[in-house]
């Protein structure tokens, strides 16, 4: 199957995931130069319920916590948006040491990861219905920078990682609100994209935040504790699981922000 390395690596994923070669991929390079400022912008809101959080887990090329996605309970709204979007799962990108590991890259600059928070349009009627549409997913990523004084509000997921150390693991995850892991500003750039891994499907809108949050070296050690292998399996570091930016074509990026 699809991973990171070389032989099964993002090089090869067209073979089995052609649209991996489309012209809406992601992630991609956000330059100053080549945004443009959209004042039409409005301002996102998440209203999220704690209590919608269901459980953390390893799947081998990410930590994921899952969320109850059966109603409008925990959305997404505002922004580039046409109406709510259901939250559905958050996961992580991260490199192999602080200075790469996220995917969007800002004016050259690689941040240690990336967190992503998945929601789905509800107007299809399920998950699946809507990876198959332009209109279907919304994504907001938020950068995570090494920094010596971490969020606080970090330690949570990252206290289950031990929990979720091989591929396959899964724990419950109660009583958990992901909007406090947001930076102060809500700044941020959009534009149409795709899933980053495979099945690479271009049915994302990208609400890329301006403000990275502020993660210690260790919390970031911590993920990079992670096996990609299942616990009877050789302990695989599971680092580097980011895919590097693809060509922009002819699309635009809007920013919120002068
Ligand atoms: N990194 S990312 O762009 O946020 C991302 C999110 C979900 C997925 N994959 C996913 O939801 N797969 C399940 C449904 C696939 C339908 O064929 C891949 C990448
Ligand atoms: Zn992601």
């Amino acid at each position: 199957p699809w991973g990171y390395d070389g032989d099964n690596g993002p090089d090869q994923w067209h073979k089995n995931y052609p649209i991996a070669k489309g012209r809406h991929q992601s992630p991609i390079e956000i330059n100053n130069k080549e945004v443009h400022y959209d004042r039409s912008l409005l301002p996102w809101f998440a209203s999220y319920d704690p209590c919608a959080a269901k459980t953390i887990l390893n799947n081998g090329k990410t930590c994921r916590v899952v969320f109850d996605d059966s109603f409008d309970r925990s959305v997404l709204r505002g922004g580039p948006l046409p109406g709510v979007y259901r939250l559905r799962q958050l996961h992580f990108h991260w490199g192999s040491s602080d200075d790469h590991g996220s995917e969007h890259v800002v004016n050259g600059v690689r941040y240690a990861g990336e967190l992503h928070l998945l929601h789905w349009n509800p107007k299809y009627s399920n998950y699946l219905d809507a990876v198959r549409r332009t209109d279907g997913i919304a994504v907001l990523a938020i950068f995570l920078q090494v920094g010596k004084t971490p969020k606080p509000e970090m330690k949570r997921i990252l206290e289950e990682i031990n929990a979720i150390k091989t591929k396959g693991k899964e724990a419950p995850f109660p009583n958990f609100d992901p909007s406090v892991l947001f930076p102060k500003s809500h700044d941020y750039w959009t534009y149409h994209g795709s899933f980053t891994t495979p099945p690479c499907e271009e049915c994302i809108t990208w609400i890329v935040l301006r403000e990275p949050i502020i993660v210690s070296s260790d919390q970031m050690a911590k993920l990079r504790s992670l096996s990609k292998n299942a616990e009877n399996e050789p302990d695989l570091p599971l680092v580097d699981n980011w895919r590097p930016t693809q060509p922009r074509y002819f699309r635009m990026v809007s920013a919120s922000f002068l």
